[in-house]
């Protein structure tokens, strides 16, 4: 079987990419169940501090909880009773962020932590409300280490979602590249458990349906998903355009060697660029909830200078919507111009068009953005 795509210069986007979700799953960070191996935690930590400083936003999504709590608690084996799991979830994450914490407090960087569930992504003013979180973590040089929030759900602790998780996180911040290091050096044709001449696949096309039967098996001990959930997670991230790199976490210098260019893991390529999948996503997936009526200004900052649309050019609202819903921008004369996902609801919306957004917080009492739809969240109507 042949996934070899020949496209020499796919290597570059890797390369090329800005903002990365980095994941790191459990059966590699806990060193085979025997608590968190902070040496290889150094190890990463050492070439995600050299990544930033060459310009690139960083997001961790972190496993090991579970199994870090089960070492803490002195267990060997994992326990079947969910609510045993959540409990040790909730023991290990302690140890699970200080280690990130004090490992990036080393060279001068901060963290911070974010527990977080997939139906919090799929609620639109949720998902508004992490985006803002994350993205102002990232402007503020922060690193933000994400678990899934296992009190809560337990679909992570069952499947091993986190590769799910990190893939919406990679779709919710719009990263260009999503790296799931794993405990092999990749996805191979066939389980290398239990198939010793397995051949690691360089690069495929992750909506190519081949892939399916050679990511079949599950997980190891630890880790849950084994390559099916990074197959899915590649997929949800392609979505949004992103690449997804599948990599051994343990090979030396991992990171360093991805942002070189070097042809490392797997990778898999999303088949359409970043901006026309998520314009499309916005297209295709919500109803309108209501109207914005635009002065001339507004319209031309949206069409002609593809700018987002603040409080300041919006002359009347219609409908009644709530933070996150879709709502349609149109022109003095009630041609539709654009449609997006906006920050305020029509309430909040009422109060504060007309008006600069330095002024949002004072007619308000606080500020969620400046804009009122960002330009990432628009889509313009041809
Ligand atoms: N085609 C495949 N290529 C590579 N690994 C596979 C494949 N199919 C199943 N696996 C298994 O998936 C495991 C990694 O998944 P998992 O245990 O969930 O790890 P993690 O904790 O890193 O998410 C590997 O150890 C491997 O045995
Ligand atoms: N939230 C769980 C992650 C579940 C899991 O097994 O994930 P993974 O190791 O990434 O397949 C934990 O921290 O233990």
């Amino acid at each position: 079987m042949c996934f070899w795509l020949g496209l020499e210069n796919m290597r570059d986007k890797v390369s090329g990419a800005q903002r990365w979700v980095v994941k790191i799953g459990s059966a590699l960070l806990t060193a085979d169940g025997k608590g968190l191996d902070r040496g290889a935690m150094a190890v990463w930590v050492e070439q995600m501090v050299a990544l930033r400083a060459q310009g690139v936003e960083l997001v961790l999504v972190s496993s090991g909880a579970v199994a870090a709590g089960m070492s803490r608690l002195g267990w060997t084996a994992r326990p079947s009773a969910i609510h045993e799991l959540q409990a040790a979830a909730a023991i290990g994450q302690m140890g699970l962020v200080q280690a990130w914490e004090s490992s990036f407090g080393e060279h001068g960087r901060r963290t911070a932590q974010i527990l977080l569930t997939h139906d919090d992504l799929s609620d639109r003013k949720r998902y508004l409300n992490a985006r803002s979180t994350l993205r102002t973590l990232v402007e503020l040089d922060v690193v933000p280490v994400i678990n899934e929030n296992d009190t809560v759900v337990t679909d992570g602790i069952r499947f091993g979602d986190n590769d799910t998780l990190a893939a919406l996180v990679a779709n919710l911040v719009e990263a260009d590249l999503l790296v799931i290091l794993t405990d092999r050096d990749g996805m191979f044709d066939a389980d290398p458990r239990n198939n010793p001449d397995a051949q690691l696949i360089h690069e495929a096309r992750a909506d190519d349906p081949a892939l399916d039967a050679v990511a079949g098996g599950v997980g190891g001990a630890l880790g849950r998903g084994g390559m099916q959930t990074k197959l899915r997670a590649a997929r949800l991230a392609a979505r949004s355009g992103a690449h997804t790199v599948i990599v051994g976490g343990a090979i030396e210098q991992v990171l360093a060697r991805l942002k070189a260019g070097e042809l490392l893991g797997t990778l898999l390529v999303p088949e359409r660029g970043m901006l026309a999948a998520r314009k499309q996503w916005l297209a295709g997936h919500l109803q309108t909830r209501g109207t914005l009526v635009l002065d001339d200004g507004a319209v031309k900052a949206l069409v002609s200078d593809r700018k987002s649309l603040l409080p300041v050019g919006v002359k009347a609202v219609q409908g009644s919507f709530r933070r996150g819903e879709m709502v349609v921008c149109v022109a003095p004369d009630g041609r539709e111009v654009a449609r997006g996902l906006v920050n305020y609801s029509a309430l909040e919306a009422q109060k504060i068009i007309g008006r600069p957004s330095d002024e949002i917080e004072r007619l308000l009492g606080y500020v969620d953005e400046p804009e009122l739809v960002h330009r990432d969240n628009l889509i313009l109507v041809q």
